[in-house]
């Protein structure tokens, strides 16, 4: 499993090895020890999310003020942007961003701790964005921030996309009046 930093310390982007042969492919998706050992956390997952979504799809951002979530993501399916918001009024990067390209042939992972909100855009045809969390799913602790939010200016790779949004997301808190931790 590779490590690679990003210009938020506590989001990383792991790369698991995928062992290929002339069947296909294996690769460990998910090691505890492994994932614990690599970014010295102690992080217990409760639950797995599978979402399917057409190209141009916007998901986010979100997160939950109560019960946060931290977030292993992946693509098992196409190719997403996926993008993490620090949320954390005391950290040195409070309301910075951080994005990278998650897709099913690189399965690439991305590590989104608790006190993140986080989204993606998917810029396949069609995207299957599977992830583990670390709480569960509360809907009335839920907070979302809009995904054009003009503090954060958040780069979403749209060269000819239009994002197609939920009724919730079209309707974001901006950055500077959203819930922190
Ligand atoms: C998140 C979630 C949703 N649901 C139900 C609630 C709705 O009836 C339906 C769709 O929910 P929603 O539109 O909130 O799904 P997403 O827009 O994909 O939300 C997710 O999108 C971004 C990318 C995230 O990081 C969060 O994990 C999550 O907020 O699934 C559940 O039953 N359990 C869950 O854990």
């Amino acid at each position: 499993m590779l490590v690679t930093e990003t210009n938020i310390p506590d989001v990383k982007l792991l790369t698991p090895k995928k062992f290929g042969d002339e069947r296909g492919f294996f690769l460990e998706s998910y090691n505890k020890k492994t994932f614990q050992d690599l970014l010295g956390l102690d992080i217990d997952f409760v639950q797995d999310n599978h979402s399917r979504s057409a190209k141009g799809v916007l998901r986010g951002l979100h997160y939950q003020i109560k019960q946060p979530q931290g977030k292993l993501v992946r693509v098992t399916a196409g190719k997403v942007f996926d993008v993490a918001v620090d949320m954390r009024r005391d950290s040195p990067t409070y309301g910075q961003w951080t994005g990278a390209v998650l897709t099913a042939e690189g399965q690439e992972q991305f590590w989104v701790p608790a006190g993140f909100a986080h989204g993606f855009l998917v810029l396949s045809d069609s995207a299957d964005f599977l992830y583990k969390t670390t709480d569960y799913y509360a809907p009335k602790y839920e907070r979302t921030v809009a995904w054009d939010d003009a503090d954060l200016a958040i780069d979403w790779p749209l060269e000819g996309i239009t994002p197609v949004l939920s009724a919730k997301d079209q309707q974001g808190t901006p950055f500077k009046l959203a819930e922190t931790f």
